[in-house]
């Protein structure tokens, strides 16, 4: 909460109403945050004495923008003011003023649900009309699904009031808003500024009957309450006290209470819910969407991180060839074939583009086909994931049926969202990979112990395949189910038709990566051994394996595996006989932090495994000890 706010506000019970203030750069949205809370007795008189020395110290009349601008310097001295998130009160109501410093800043909140909001002011500068962030604003509300938009048709004094001037700057900004499929609940004829038609009726305009503009956000609908939408659970985390374990997730959508029999969504598993926690408070008898909790299930099985407890009654949709609206933030085009993760609620799911569906024309904002999606350009996608995905069509006032795209370097590049199933097209291969029915849950307690994959990545000649057999055997003797992918191995096979460019290296990276997340999943502790050279590479391999992946840089110096030479191809690469050898003509980029680090160079490989299997027995153990082989 800023301390530049009265201390009335939020004292309603109701959920605050999150409204975005939109529009060109200079338009007059500070102008306007500044007058509307002014003019709504939302400030502390100190700050209005505040602006007005500020303004007069510069000649002006009170200049309401200098509001954000000392939120801003609150901000610089830390002082713990969000911006962002300017809350206020209108007549016992609270809402929320969803602001961002900067206009890509804006964008990455409104598509990372960041500023989730129920209503939009577009404010338009009438003299100037819409200009291009206003079409890209208007855009994103498409975007994100607000239909509630009201258009502040700002700095009408600059037109002298005059009625026909301001209609035909309504007529222009109207028929943009119709090329987006966005209706405007009203038009506002005002001047932030001085304040007409904001909080009081302007005299300077009496043709205009219509509300002022906190007449017209009290009419805005509540957030729609999410409570009486069919039950959302995402599983946040497992957690296990007292010898009970505890399903602990946000309620996304719908009410939940003890006795309910729910869905483990992706296990299609039934449970009961035998009680209900949340925290600082006793045990409770229901829930509902916003709140957080822990629940204990009946029988006490354990769904995954990122899964979905739903009613069977209502389920989610479960498709792996999703239609999405696009954000695209990245400053590259997008292009088919792109593979990223799809961040959805508390799930993670590879996925890859598979066709560009529509590119928005921000000029005309009419949509055509394109091959790509240009730098922070609007589309319509379809993403595939090699797993089925649970979801909802996102719908205003949720933030579920929003997904996230992130790159390999884990960085946001886009908001997706979703809309839909995709339609198979015609002749188009699609596959429907078949779930397990037994449990990882189930393997574990088999086995004594979680799967997991440890990636050795090292020079040729560095100890990778040396360290995996030996420790591969230390862990079978410890009573661990473990299983080695060898670079030479798979290229024995698998990968027989892959040489070393890097393409071919990639995909010889995903390929050891998509097998070994099957061993995985299969309750196998996996050692790969494959020099894999680039880090975007081995980034891939964790997107594919997700946080369960373990990097091990087998570290010796390019001297000491020319000296050990086991298989000659040092002494053939230096003599020309074979190109592009890692270390000589192909680079080899060490890992940045890896998980452990072994140098073996002047090592010997019993302490290297003896390190390397304690570490991987300490990661994958539960908490009984393992079955030892005899
Ligand atoms: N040009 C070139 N560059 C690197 N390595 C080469 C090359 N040609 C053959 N070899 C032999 O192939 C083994 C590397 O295969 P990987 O699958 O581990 O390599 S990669 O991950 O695809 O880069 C590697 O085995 P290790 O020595 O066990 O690493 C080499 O012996
Ligand atoms: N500390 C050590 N760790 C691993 N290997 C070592 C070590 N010291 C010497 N070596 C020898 O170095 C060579 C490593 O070859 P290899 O395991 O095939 O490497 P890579 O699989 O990385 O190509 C083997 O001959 C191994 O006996």
């Amino acid at each position: 909460m800023t301390n530049t706010l009265s201390p009335s506000v939020a004292q309603s019970q109701e959920p605050a109403t999150p409204i975005v203030i939109v529009g060109h750069v200079d338009h007059g949205k500070s102008t306007l945050i500044g007058r509307l809370l002014h003019d709504t007795d939302n400030l502390q008189d100190g700050k209005v004495a505040q602006i007005i020395a500020s303004s007069k110290k510069r000649g002006l009349k009170v200049e309401w923008s200098f509001l954000l601008d000392s939120l801003q310097i609150e901000r610089d001295q830390g002082v713990t003011v969000d911006s962002t998130r300017i809350p206020f009160l209108l007549n016992k109501r609270e809402f929320v003023i969803v602001d961002a410093p900067g206009h890509r800043q804006f964008l990455r909140n409104m598509i990372t649900g960041a500023a989730d909001a129920e209503a939009a002011v577009l404010v338009v500068d009438a003299a100037e009309g819409a200009r291009e962030q206003t079409r890209r604003h208007a855009m994103l509300l498409h975007l994100i699904g607000i239909r509630h938009v009201i258009v502040l048709l700002n700095k009408v004094d600059l037109l002298d009031f005059d009625q026909a001037k301001i209609e035909a700057a309504e007529k222009s900004v109207s028929e943009l808003l119709t090329k987006l499929d966005l209706e405007a609940a009203l038009f506002i004829p005002a001047s932030a500024r001085d304040g007409d038609n904001i909080a009081s009726r302007s005299d300077r305009m009496p043709w205009y009957s219509g509300p002022t503009l906190t007449e017209a956000l009290a009419q805005v609908p509540s957030p729609a309450s999410r409570a009486e939408l069919p039950l959302r659970l995402p599983v946040q985390d497992v957690y296990r006290f007292d010898d009970k374990r505890y399903v602990a997730g946000r309620i996304e959508r719908g009410r939940v209470r003890v006795g309910d029999t729910v869905i483990i969504g992706t296990q299609k598993t039934p449970a009961k819910i035998s009680s209900i926690a949340s925290w600082h408070t006793a045990p409770q008898i229901s829930a509902a969407a916003g709140q957080s909790v822990a629940v204990t299930l009946e029988p006490d099985v354990i769904p995954d991180r990122g899964d979905l407890l739903h009613k069977s009654e209502t389920p989610p949709v479960a498709a792996s060839r999703i239609r999405t609206r696009l954000f695209w933030l990245r400053q590259e085009p997008l292009r088919v074939g792109e593979s990223f993760h799809l961040r959805l609620a508390t799930a993670e799911h590879a996925v890859t583009v598979t066709s560009i569906d529509s590119v928005v024309n921000l000029d005309d904002l009419q949509k055509y086909a394109g091959e790509e999606v240009p730098a922070e350009g609007f589309a319509e996608i379809t993403l595939s994931a090699s797993e089925t995905i649970l979801f909802d069509p996102f719908v205003p006032g949720t933030a579920d049926g929003r997904g996230v795209l992130v790159d390999r370097q884990q960085r946001i590049v886009g908001g997706a969202p979703l809309l839909g199933p995709a339609a198979i097209a015609d002749g188009e291969k699609v596959i429907h990979p078949t779930g397990s029915t037994v449990t990882t849950q189930d393997r574990t307690r088999a086995k004594g112990h979680r799967g997991g994959v440890f990636w050795l990545t090292g020079l040729s000649g560095s100890g990778k395949s040396t360290l995996a057999r030996a420790t591969e055997a230390a862990l079978f003797a410890d009573g661990v189910d473990v299983t080695v992918l060898d670079g030479d191995t798979l290229r024995a096979g698998l990968c027989k038709d892959l040489g070393f460019s890097e393409a071919d290296r990639t995909e010889n990276v995903r390929r050891a990566a998509e097998v070994a997340r099957i061993l995985r999943d299969a309750g196998q502790v996996v050692l790969v051994a494959l020099i894999s050279p680039l880090l975007s590479d081995r980034a891939l391999a964790r997107q594919i394996l997700g946080e369960e992946f373990a990097e091990i840089f087998v570290d010796a110096d390019l001297a000491t595996c020319e000296q050990r030479d086991p298989k000659g191809l040092y002494a053939a690469a230096r003599s020309g006989k074979i190109s592009g050898f890692t270390g000589i003509d192909a680079p080899y980029e060490a890992p940045v932090s890896p998980a452990l680090h072994l140098k073996t160079s002047a090592g010997s490989v019993e302490s290297e495994t003896k390190t390397l299997a304690s570490f991987i027995k300490d990661t994958v153990r539960l908490s009984g000890a393992l079955k030892a082989r005899s």
